[in-house]
């Protein structure tokens, strides 16, 4: 382990200093793309400011025989498209035991280190493969001259990785994220699941025998599907938070099941992610509708925090204690809101209300709906 005193210290002569803040730039759709397909590929110049981040993929999802087409596209593409300030661009590189991760590492941050924010790498197991690329990105962003440090993203996708979360989330400044690899994660596991993140039938609870009925047992009986990833994502949450870094749900494999893939985007933002994986332009409006806060939402906590006064006691709002632990929650929420509405002037005019009263009429909580007190 590093000294604190070091942690923040170039890990080679000439690299850029590391960041002592992770940017937090929107990211709430994260849209992969493969840049050897040349269909796909023609498309991304016209999704910049669509997206938050666009991803060229290099690993998963590309052919072996299409590898290094993959990484001369995408070097092209980022040289030939102006990103702007509303679009970042990420790469997935190649798992670090694979047979093209180094030159993905070499190639993209001397052609495009300067264009390239985020760096994905898949299948960590451990801080080790962190302060691996730590060192190798300090090298390469030295002798390529960039000026400022490319961040690193880590996918979890094993058991070992899980286990070790907290220790990748904290591994180096560079560290700006985890996101949930459920695929490889559940094939590590030994899951019986074959889908791509998601739910699954069989995994539910089930409701009492009734009482007082023959066969009570097989009686018809309410079922409830559960969620997969619960754990893993709320693990994961605690460990970006702890850090102060950034949680991300992963992908949605069910193209088509747009309402599913919302749902569990829903569960995703509700617990403390900040965005998602869209593998297809289908899942882009899902994504940046669901990791936005609703204008019912900003509302209502604009109304608890001007309720709040000076932020402590107790006070009732709509039959509701509010105190300062939900003035914080509110607090969240509308710096969420303020940071979104910065770059997307939809959001700008969605939350550009105002409480009609002090006094706590009108309006309603949370999400119950906009209520007919608030005005713009
Ligand atoms: C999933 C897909 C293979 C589907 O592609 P396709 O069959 O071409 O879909 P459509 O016919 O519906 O496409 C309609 C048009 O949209 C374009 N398209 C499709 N996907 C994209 C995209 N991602 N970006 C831009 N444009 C896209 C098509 O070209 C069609 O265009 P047109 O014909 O002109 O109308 C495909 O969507 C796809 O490959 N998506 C990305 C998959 C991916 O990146 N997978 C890796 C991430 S998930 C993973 O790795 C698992 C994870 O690591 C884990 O372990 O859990
Ligand atoms: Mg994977």
């Amino acid at each position: 382990m590093r000294s604190p005193k070091d942690f923040f210290a170039p890990l080679a002569v000439g690299a850029p200093a590391p960041l002592t803040q992770v940017p937090s730039r929107p990211s709430r759709v994260i849209h992969f793309f493969d840049p050897s397909n040349a269909k796909m590929a023609a498309k991304v110049p016209a999704m910049v400011g669509t997206v938050d981040v666009l991803l060229g993929n290099l690993e998963d999802a590309v052919k072996a025989d299409k590898k290094e087409a993959a990484r001369v596209g995408l070097v092209a593409i980022a040289k030939a498209t102006d990103f702007g300030d509303s679009t970042q661009l990420w790469t997935r590189v190649n798992s670090l035991d694979s047979p093209w991760v180094l030159d993905d590492l070499t190639t993209l941050v001397s052609e495009i280190g300067d264009k390239l924010d985020v760096i994905m790498v898949p299948k960590v197991q451990g801080p080790e493969d962190i302060h691996y690329v730590d060192r190798l990105l300090a090298q390469l962003e030295a002798k390529a001259g960039l000026t400022r440090p490319i961040l690193v993203h880590a996918i979890l996708e094993t058991a070992r990785g899980v286990a070790n979360v907290e220790a990748i989330a904290g591994a180096s400044p560079r560290m700006q994220g985890l996101s949930l690899g459920p695929a490889d994660l559940a094939a590590d596991r030994r899951m019986k699941t074959t889908r791509v993140g998601g739910g699954h039938p069989g995994y539910l609870v089930r409701q009492d025998p009734p009482a007082g009925v023959e066969d009570a047992v097989n009686a018809p009986r309410a079922t409830y599907q559960q969620d997969l990833w619960h754990y893993t994502i709320a693990r994961m949450v605690d460990a970006c938070a702890m850090h102060g870094i950034f949680a991300y749900y992963g992908p949605f494999g069910d193209i088509a099941d747009v309402v599913a893939c919302e749902d569990q985007f829903r569960n995703a933002f509700l617990l403390g992610c900040v965005g998602t994986w869209s593998l297809h332009p289908v899942q882009i409006e899902i994504a940046k509708r669901v990791f936005s806060p609703s204008a019912e939402d900003v509302a209502h906590a604009r109304r608890v925090v001007e309720a709040m006064g000076d932020g402590t006691g107790a006070v009732m709002l709509d039959g509701k204690m509010e105190d300062d632990a939900s003035l914080k929650q509110c607090q969240v929420m509308l710096e969420l809101a303020d940071r979104l509405a910065a770059s997307d002037p939809a959001l700008a005019e969605l939350y550009a209300v105002q409480p009609a009263s002090s006094d706590g009429s009108g309006g309603s909580g949370g999400d119950e709906g906009a209520g007919a007190g608030w005005v713009r």
